[in-house]
């Protein structure tokens, strides 16, 4: 996530809106008034686009489906953007005829609304209340933080419903000082979420102490003491805490002071004595693996190929069809480090055209497919299913008659899995 933007930099606006026209139109708008356009065409595109760079406001579209005027869809990119940020500074656009729609979007966080057709006048005037709404809270919290503009909050990205889940506890506990066990494999996204949960405290003006239990020579090591006392006021973050050894943990136990507020992250709690589980754990959080997240994949693996655009300066035209496929399915060692690691690399070793499976470091050949053994041997049922209605789309070119004949399902169900599985 890159810093804010400095004070003496054009403010940077983002639109979301389906409709190039409007883009175009406002990009001219925008262009003449000195504001800088970020665009997104769709809410998932706009959360990416946040978390490479802050927006100081946005205008947000409430409808995206053709036909559609009820604004469901902006209602929860509107709930979606306070919750991950409750200081962002959002105007909606409504159809002329949807007054009430905005007045229910103003009730639900929104600071102004702008009409289709819209006067170019306007729009400028609602967008600059906004800007404006957006710096003063940034110099209040700028005051109460005594050492600059604060950050802009962490996303933890994804749309499947198991990160739905993830960011409604994050939500839910992150202004409390409650103590977190956040629970699941490496690289998934722990201290992504601690960093979510800690920015939305009543302690994000104190540091977020960050001790890793790996970083013990040996694992009987203690926790310092000083790093435990600079976390008063602030969070401590006790990462891999499954690795110290029972008898450090119980004196880890013994060193905590009451006052302070604790989130740890772990594989699994089974290697936690029950008194220091009980301890951090106050509310656990599961982090599901990558596998289980749907087409959460490819939505990450494009997020990470826009960020890796931009440090490197590369160009990126997308991925393969058959490398989408492969994204779906993959188990990556490190999960979602491992994936931003693999479309990193596949960028800046890229020519700037389509993304392939090789150039994801994934075996083409149907032969490597997993096979059902495999499959069975290491995954729970609703894994599997998915792994292999995944694997014979692979096989068969995404063919889905193929497929579902080598599958023994008729075309109908083979749909409706792949529709389950988000594939
Ligand atoms: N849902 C997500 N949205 C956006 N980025 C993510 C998401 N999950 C993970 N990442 C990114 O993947 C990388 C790994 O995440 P993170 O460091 O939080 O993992 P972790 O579970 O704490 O692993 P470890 O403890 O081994 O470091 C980070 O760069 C993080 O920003």
């Amino acid at each position: 996530m890159d810093s804010p933007t400095p004070p003496s930099s054009p403010p940077r606006v983002l639109l979301i809106d389906d409709d190039r026209d409007v883009h175009q139109a406002v990009a001219v708008l925008f262009g003449r008034a000195g504001i800088e356009l970020v665009s997104a065409m769709q809410p998932e595109e706009a959360y990416s686009a946040l978390e490479l760079a802050p927006a100081d406001a946005i205008l947000l579209d409430l409808n995206f489906t053709r036909g559609r005027t009820h604004g469901e869809e902006g209602f929860a990119a509107l709930a979606r953007l306070l919750g991950d940020d409750p200081d962002a500074a959002v105007v909606v656009i409504t159809g002329h005829s949807g007054i009430r729609i905005a007045v229910a979007a103003m009730q639900a966080g929104a600071i102004d609304f702008v009409m289709k057709p819209w006067r170019n006048d306007e729009v400028l005037e609602r967008v600059r209340v906004a800007l404006a709404h957006r710096q003063r809270r940034r110099e209040i919290a700028a005051l109460r933080q005594h050492d600059g503009i604060p950050a802009d909050p962490p996303r933890l990205l994804g749309a499947s419903p198991a990160m739905e889940r993830v960011r409604d506890l994050v939500r839910r506990v992150g202004p409390t000082t409650a103590n977190v066990l956040i629970l699941g494999p490496a690289g998934s996204g722990r201290t992504l979420a601690s960093r979510a949960i800690h920015h939305a405290s009543p302690r994000a003006t104190g540091e977020l102490v960050m001790l890793d239990a790996r970083a013990a020579a040996d694992p009987r090591d203690d926790v310092a003491a000083a790093d435990i006392e600079r976390a008063s006021g602030g969070t401590l973050l006790l990462r891999h805490v499954d690795r110290l050894a029972e008898v450090a943990q119980g004196r880890l136990l013994a060193r905590l002071p009451a006052d302070i507020r604790i989130i740890a992250t772990a594989e699994t709690a089974e290697p936690l004595i029950p008194a220091l589980r009980a301890r951090v754990g106050t509310v656990e959080i599961a982090m599901p693996p990558l596998t289980q997240r749907g087409a959460d994949a490819l939505l990450l693996a494009r997020h990470f190929a826009r960020a890796a655009e931009r440090r490197h300066g590369k160009p990126v035209l997308g991925f393969m069809p058959e490398a989408e496929t492969a994204l779906a399915v993959t188990s990556w060692s490190d999960d979602v480090r491992g994936l931003a690691q693999a479309v990193e690399r596949a960028v800046v070793l890229g020519d700037g055209g389509l993304i392939s499976e090789a150039d994801l470091g994934l075996g083409p050949s149907p032969a490597e497919a997993p096979s059902p053994a495999a499959v069975a041997s290491t995954l729970n049922l609703e894994e599997s299913e998915r792994v292999l209605v995944a694997a014979a789309l692979k096989r068969h070119g995404f063919n889905v008659s193929h497929a579902a004949e080598e599958l023994g399902l008729s075309r109908a169900a083979l749909y409706r899995r792949m529709a389950k599985h988000g594939l």
